[in-house]
């Protein structure tokens, strides 16, 4: 830019001036302010923007307080510290959902191990493409009832067997290819790992990955 040139920026400047030093209702507020001159090193001085570009806020003119029309929802008196909730009958109740916000709820620890060469998902994938029994049926039905008492002597191997809501599988192929790590899978081996899978990763669809894998139903009668 050349000598003389000059700019002038301002960015979302508030308004109080008119506002006796309230700050529950700017009167206007800057977006942004800018002035160009001789843009093009010319000599013509040419204004790209001009002036104080302002918003002004949706104001009720009575109360000179905020309030969103399109929402129902009023600010007024309220100064802001609290939001102001609108009921079904039009009238507006003070809520003090954001002054105590809710705890979240503490969720697991996710760490993902990095794969061996060779067991990545599509991998995986492909395994249960190539191979039907990896459950290690044997030509076995895999439509068969099963106490935990069995599922519990297979916890070793390539016969690792766990319980996903209410589904005998043998993970013993899938360990290498879990993400989350054979640790992590082996806990739950010989037993119903249901709570701990859905602590970790509930949106799992394992009843299609451990589809081949499917070594009966755990029988409801225990
Ligand atoms: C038994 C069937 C299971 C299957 C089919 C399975 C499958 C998966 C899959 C697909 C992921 C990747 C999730 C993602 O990318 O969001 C994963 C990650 C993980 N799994 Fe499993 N899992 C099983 C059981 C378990 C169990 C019993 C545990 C814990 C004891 C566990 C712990 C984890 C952990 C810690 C991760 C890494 C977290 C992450 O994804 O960031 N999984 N598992």
């Amino acid at each position: 830019m050349a000598d003389g040139d000059s700019s002038d920026f301002t960015f979302c400047k508030v308004d109080y001036a008119e506002n006796d030093g309230r700050l529950d209702s700017p009167n206007s507020i800057a977006v942004a302010s800018m002035t160009l001159e001789d843009v093009a090193g010319d000599g013509e001085t040419k204004k790209v923007q001009d002036d104080k570009q302002t918003v002004s806020p949706v104001t009720d003119e009575k109360s000179s307080s905020i309030s969103s029309r399109a929402n129902g929802v009023s600010l007024q008196e309220s100064n802001l510290k609290e939001p102001v909730v609108p009921t079904s009958s039009g009238e507006s109740v003070q809520s003090n959902v954001l002054a105590q916000p809710k705890p979240l709820k503490k969720s697991a620890v996710r760490a993902k191990v990095p794969f061996e060469k060779g067991f990545s998902p599509m991998d995986w994938l492909k395994l249960t493409r190539t191979h039907p029994d990896l459950a290690g049926l044997k030509g076995q039905s895999n439509r068969r009832l099963i106490s935990l008492e069995e599922v519990k002597q297979h916890k070793t191997g390539d016969c690792v067997w766990t319980v996903l809501k209410g589904r005998v599988y043998n993970i013993g192929p899938y360990m290498k290819f879990h993400p989350g790590g054979v640790d992590m899978l082996m806990k739950g081996a010989g037993k119903d790992c249901t709570a701990l899978f859905n602590k970790y990763h509930a949106w799992v669809n394992a009843e299609f990955l451990l589809e081949k894998c499917l070594v009966g139903y755990l029988d409801p009668n225990e």
